[in-house]
Order: structure tokens, then C-alpha cells, then sequence
């Protein structure tokens, strides 16, 4: 194992010095050298990982923040060997809860000096204001609103639940519409689409059934609800875990999507905006090594 760095985002969720200080003595307490890199300021960290990766330094690449921190990090690392860790300082942290990485710093930096590692194939979104990856999951419409509409100065206040209220102010002010979305270049029409590497949503919420992280494909959600209670009950249905049995919602496997229309339709990845529609998503031609325990036996 060559050195770690540490690429910590100071405006995470959950961003903590005295946890970061705490994984650091416990990696460095079995051998490799810890740096840390502080961003400055959003999409930093993809400048830090791409000359961490250059450099050649470096066995692991950590971004200490959540699903957004992570998604910028890879961005800079993607199709070089360095092993990205995860050290969750974010708020909702969907991916390390996915790939149960753990939240206690000295189990998590015992799991980096163990060295497993299991590789994941993360997507691209590709918008006017160009490619950006992203890890976890995208959405286009009700969902990205929500998002859109969310406050940093309360998220930073109030943590997750300046989702709820902006989910409140969404469905007062957003008009569904329906759009023609290109699942694999077939259509469909839908009022709201997620397109989903793992099977979480929110933190620990199933969204479906089966991950995709280790496949070359997404899992497109798509919502065909015009009305605007339906949403509700669609939306209650998700924080039920029963999103599968939902009239009006669909699931289906792909490995590009495509919405083009030009009606300016919020869209967000990993829980930060990335812009409007038209809007072109596929799979990264380079795979993702994470950190993470040793992968299970198959079943049977
Ligand atoms: N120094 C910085 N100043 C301002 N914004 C930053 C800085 N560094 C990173 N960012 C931005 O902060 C955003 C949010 O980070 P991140 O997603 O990791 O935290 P979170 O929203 O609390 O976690 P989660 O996505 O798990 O809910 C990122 O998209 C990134 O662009």
C-alpha cells in the first residue's frame, strides 16, 4: 500500500475535523502516510483527485464528504488504478450506505488497509453546460425540483429535513408535465424520471429491488403520475419501500437515456443541481475501484 490522501469537502453535511483526525491516526498507526486536501470550492475535488491520481503517489484516494464529494473525486480518479475510499461526511451518504462502508472511522480505516476492493461502473449525464459523473443516482423532473429548491443555508441548518420542506414548496409550485424520454432508444412518456446506479434512495429508503453498480447499466424508474396527489401517494410509497407495487411508476433496466426536450426541465445528480433538460445519461467507459470489505461468497 502506497500513501493516502484524503480529499475532505468542510461543507458536508456532517463534515467533521475531529473525525477525519481520528481515521487519519488509525490508518497511519498500520503504515501508509495520510495528506489531506481541503476543497475550496465546488468541483475542487476533482482538480485534487486528478493530480493526486497523476502524481502516482497515491494507493487510495478518499473523499470525505457525501454522494456530491465522492461523485467529483471519482470524476478526477475514473479509469486510473487508484482505489477511491469513502470516509460518509455527507448528508444522506446513499452510496456508503449502498456499498456498507462503515461510519466508524477506525473500522473504515482498517477496511482501507485491508485493500479489497470491488469495481463499479458509475454514470455520465451530458447537458449543455457539459459531463458530469455522478455515482449513485440522477432524476429528472418532480424529484430534481425538490432538489433545485433546497436551501444550502438550511440544509446546512437543519440537515436532511430541508428536503422535506422543499418537497412541501414542490408540490405547490411544480407543474407536472409529461415529456418523451429515450429509455435505449425506445419511448416513453413519463412525468418524472430517476435513473438509479444503486438500490437506495434518501439515505437507506429501497428504491429497487437490485443495484447496478457492478453492471453496465441504470435502473430508469419512470413516473407516468400526471396528478399531482397520485405524486404524493407515489412519494409515501418510496419512504414505505413500496415503490415497486405503485400504480403509475415503472422499472425498467438500460444502459443509456435520453430526454430531449428543450422545456427547460430541472434535473440533479447525487443530490446536487446540475441544470436543466435536454438531457443525455449513460454508463462511464471506465470502471470505479472502491474500497469495501471483502466481497461475500455467492449464495448457495
Ligand atoms: N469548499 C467548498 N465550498 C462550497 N461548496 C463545496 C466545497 N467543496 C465541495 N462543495 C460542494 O458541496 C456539494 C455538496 O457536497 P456533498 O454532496 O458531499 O455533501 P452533502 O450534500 O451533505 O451530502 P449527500 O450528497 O450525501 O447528501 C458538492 O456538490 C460540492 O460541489
Amino acid at each position: 500500500m502506497k500513501k493516502v490522501i484524503i480529499i475532505t469537502n468542510p461543507t458536508a453535511g456532517h463534515h467533521s475535523r475531529s473525525r477525519i483526525s481520528r481515521f487519519v491516526r488509525h490508518l497511519e498507526q498500520a503504515g501508509p502516510r495520510a495528506t489531506i486536501a481541503r476543497t475550496q470550492y465546488p468541483g475542487h475535488a476533482t482538480i485534487l483527485a486528478r493530480d493526486a491520481a497523476a502524481s502516482g503517489l497515491y494507493s487510495h484516494i478518499i473523499a470525505a464528504g457525501g454522494d456530491g464529494t465522492i461523485a467529483e473525486v471519482a470524476a478526477g480518479m475514473i479509469g486510473t488504478s487508484a482505489i477511491l475510499g469513502i470516509l460518509p461526511l455527507g448528508s444522506a451518504n446513499v452510496l456508503a450506505h449502498e456499498l456498507k462502508i462503515p461510519f466508524n472511522e477506525i473500522r473504515n480505516a482498517a477496511l482501507i488497509q485491508a485493500g479489497h476492493f470491488t469495481t463499479i461502473w458509475p454514470g455520465y449525464l451530458h447537458t449543455k453546460a457539459g459531463r458530469q459523473l455522478f455515482v449513485q443516482m440522477a432524476s429528472i423532473g418532480f424529484d430534481a425540483h425538490i432538489v433545485h429548491g433546497t436551501s444550502t443555508r438550511l440544509k446546512a441548518w437543519v440537515g436532511r429535513a430541508a428536503y422535506a420542506v422543499s418537497t412541501l414548496s414542490s408540490l405547490f409550485r411544480f407543474e407536472l408535465t409529461e415529456f418523451t424520454v429515450l429509455i435505449d432508444d425506445i419511448p416513453h412518456r413519463a412525468t418524472t424520471v430517476i435513473v438509479s446506479k444503486g438500490s437506495l434512495y434518501a439515505g437507506k429508503y429501497e428504491l429497487t429491488h437490485h443495484s447496478a453498480h457492478g453492471d453496465r447499466n441504470f435502473s430508469v424508474i419512470l413516473f407516468e403520475t400526471s396528478g399531482k396527489l397520485a405524486l404524493v401517494r407515489t412519494i409515501l410509497s418510496l419512504f414505505l419501500g413500496r415503490i415497486g407495487q405503485q400504480k403509475g411508476t415503472r422499472t425498467l433496466t438500460a444502459s443509456t437515456v435520453r430526454i430531449p426536450s428543450p422545456a427547460a426541465i430541472p434535473i440533479q445528480s447525487d443530490g446536487d443541481r446540475k441544470g436543466f433538460s435536454p438531457v443525455h445519461l449513460d454508463i462511464s467507459a471506465s470502471p470505479l475501484h472502491v474500497a469495501t470489505g471483502p466481497t461475500p461468497p455467492p449464495a448457495g
